[in-house]
């Protein structure tokens, strides 16, 4: 079901180049980017409004730049709309689940398949062949990622009012089941407890690990970013101002005043 680890000799899969966006007056990212390596769990800090979660939706295609570049193993990305990025192999999460909440689980990961959807509105009505055999294949995808997450219990239960942490696994389940090659994360540990922390973490390091997904997490929590990445982009007012691994971050003079001045 999940592709193969990229080829070696890509150096990066996803390349985000000189990256500006504008709200009316505001800049809220100022030339930013970042490279991401095939298998790395990359993160994205910085205090608050440095522009993280705006650099995010260009990646993913909610945010058109004013300039830069995003560029997916090798292809100009930065024109395509998110279920065309979808289609390609980049997968996003929320920062405030965006999950219905009212389908159960099962039904919202295969909402997330909906850029693949491929019978009219005409074949739904009838429930044609065609319309039956993508049911089929939506629900086959959604059922192993529920294995692979281990959300069997809630299955047929509908979002609203399940725990925070099993939300968060479920938005999770709905960009895996679309078989990505990246997954970007928009905040994914915020509003959870410490042990539902430790098995989102877990969760992504074990996909990570066996099926070789990348991911981008902009994250507030920096114990979590220290166990869990690789790397990580340090942003302040719209600009990169630090990058390396964790423990060469978080000894940078520059992140620290960023913080504590910011
Ligand atoms: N839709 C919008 N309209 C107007 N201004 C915006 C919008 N989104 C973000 N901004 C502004 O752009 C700047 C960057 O915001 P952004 O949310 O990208 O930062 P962030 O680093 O993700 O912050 P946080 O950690 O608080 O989520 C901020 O000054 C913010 O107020």
């Amino acid at each position: 079901m999940y592709r193969e680890k990229p080829q070696a000799g890509i150096d990066y899969i996803l390349e985000v180049e000189d990256v500006r966006v504008e709200f009316g007056g505001v800049v809220a990212v100022d030339g930013a980017g970042f490279r991401l390596r095939p298998g790395e769990i990359l993160a994205v800090i910085g205090p608050n409004g440095a522009g993280k979660t705006s650099l995010l939706n260009v990646v993913s295609g909610f945010y058109k730049p004013r300039k830069g570049r995003v560029v997916f193993e090798g292809r100009d990305i930065t024109r395509l709309p998110p279920h065309a990025r979808a289609r390609l192999g980049l997968a996003r999460t929320f920062q405030h689940s965006e999950l219905f909440r009212h389908m159960t689980v099962v039904e919202n990961i295969m909402a997330g398949l909906e850029p693949w959807r491929s019978y009219s509105i005409i074949d739904a009505a009838f429930w044609t062949p065609r319309a039956q055999r993508w049911e089929e294949w939506a629900r086959e995808k959604a059922e192993r990622v529920i294995d692979l997450l281990e959300l069997h219990e809630y299955r047929d239960r509908v979002v609203e009012g399940l725990p925070p942490g099993v939300q968060k696994r479920v938005d999770l389940a709905r960009a895996l089941a679309q078989d990505p090659k990246v997954v970007l994360m928009d905040e994914p540990m915020a509003g959870l407890s410490r042990e539902e922390k430790e098995d989102l973490a877990r969760a992504i390091v074990e996909v990570n690990e066996t099926r070789g997904i990348s991911f981008v997490l902009v994250e507030h929590d920096l114990e979590v970013v220290m166990d869990l990445c690789d790397r990580v982009v340090v942003m302040d007012s719209g600009r990169v101002i630090a990058e390396g691994p964790p423990s060469k971050v978080a000894n940078d003079p520059r992140v620290i005043e960023a913080y504590i001045g910011g």
